[in-house]
């Protein structure tokens, strides 16, 4: 048994992806959730056309449901890790495979930390997710998941596949974490730009403050003997400057980037849209304290921490590229 702990956006998306193809899996999250899913099932779409189906999804609200599984995948909120690690704790089988399929650097050390007896395996996302209600979750970017090489995850690796979820099995999982921390560096900007990723990413003025923000990551990263994965064919150190190209430029020269769907948003934005504190302290601020420990100012970093927190309490969350890039560079 497969079993998703924090069932959310990621969590309903990944478990139904594996329960449609056959695995059994049990969800566990929040009750408006479960009523969601008792009502409607789980109807999972794709920006390019995968879509499954799972009529009655096995979705429990309390962590008893995670005893007996093989796998569990942890898909909460980075701020609520351990508090869904202390709940896992008394219900996991000996033996079992955790994987933390969240965002930020230190999820898994949280996960190892209180559950010394599991193997723990740091994962990652590479795709985007929104709910949108009744049941449905779409994936509006592409990529697959990540997960750090390990020998037990041999007995699950045929699920993903049969899932057609293509896993990538990592020998350096922490390169690409950092990877996909620069381009989260994006999830403040597009929460406080109240826009659609694909019209935020579109315009040059947006870009160059998520290029000041990975400026300042890749000097920390540096300093702390970080390297980031090179990720889809593309050195990221090259990232801030193909940011900085003008729109037309751009277009051209980053197609990939812009392969999204033009209703998707990023998880920061879900969050300050559904009244929740989001992860910004994981990811922006993770960049600014890892910068602070190494005697490096990450002003840009910290200001976009910032802001997202006053966004948090009813600040604003209609910032123009002009307005949020000066804003940056008078925080320097
Ligand atoms: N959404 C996306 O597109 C992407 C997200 N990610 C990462 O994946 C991770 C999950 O994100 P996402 O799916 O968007 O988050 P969601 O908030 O949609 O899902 C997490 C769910 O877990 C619930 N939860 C929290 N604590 C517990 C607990 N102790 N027991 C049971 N349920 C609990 C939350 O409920 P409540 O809110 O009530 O606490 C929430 O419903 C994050 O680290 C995110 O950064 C990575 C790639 C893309
Ligand atoms: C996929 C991506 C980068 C989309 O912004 C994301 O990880 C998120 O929204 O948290």
């Amino acid at each position: 048994m497969i079993c998703v702990f924090g069932a959310g956006s990621i969590g309903c998306y990944v478990g139904g992806r594996l329960a449609a193809a056959g695995a059994d899996v049990v969800f566990v999250g929040r009750r408006r959730l479960a009523d969601e899913l008792a009502a409607h099932g789980l109807t999972l779409t794709a920006l390019h056309g995968t879509a499954a189906r799972v009529p009655a999804p096995k979705y429990a609200t309390e962590p008893e449901a995670a005893a007996g599984a093989g796998l569990v995948l942890v898909t909460v909120k980075s701020a609520a890790t351990a508090e869904a690690a202390a709940a896992l704790a008394p219900h996991l089988a000996p033996g079992a495979v955790v994987v933390s399929l969240q965002n930020g650097l230190r999820n898994a050390a949280v996960l190892r930390e209180h559950l010394p007896e599991a193997t723990v395996l740091a994962g990652s996302v590479a795709f985007n997710v929104v709910h949108t209600g009744e049941g449905r979750f779409h994936q509006g970017t592409d990529g697959g998941l990540a997960v750090q090489d390990h020998a037990a995850l041999d007995a699950f690796a045929p699920a993903f596949a049969q899932a057609g979820l293509d896993l990538v099995r990592a020998a350096d999982l922490r390169g690409v974490q950092a990877a996909k921390l620069l381009l989260n560096l994006n999830n403040a900007i597009n929460a406080l730009s109240g826009l659609p990723l694909k019209t935020e990413l579109s315009q040059r003025a947006y870009r160059r403050c998520l290029a000041l923000a990975q400026r300042e990551a890749l000097a920390a990263y540096r300093a702390a003997g970080i390297r980031p994965a090179t990720t889809a064919g593309l050195d990221p150190r090259l990232l801030p400057s193909l940011l900085g190209l003008p729109d037309a430029l751009f277009t051209r020269a980053a197609a990939r980037m812009l392969a999204v769907d033009p209703h998707a948003r990023s998880s920061t934005w879900e969050d300050l849209e559904a009244g929740r504190v989001t992860e910004v302290d994981y990811l922006n601020g993770e960049i600014a304290a890892l910068a602070a420990e190494h005697g490096l100012a990450a002003p840009a970093n910290r200001r976009l921490t910032e802001l997202v927190h006053a966004a948090e309490s009813g600040g604003r969350r209609d910032w123009t590229g002009p307005e949020l890039l000066a804003e940056l560079h008078r925080a320097r």
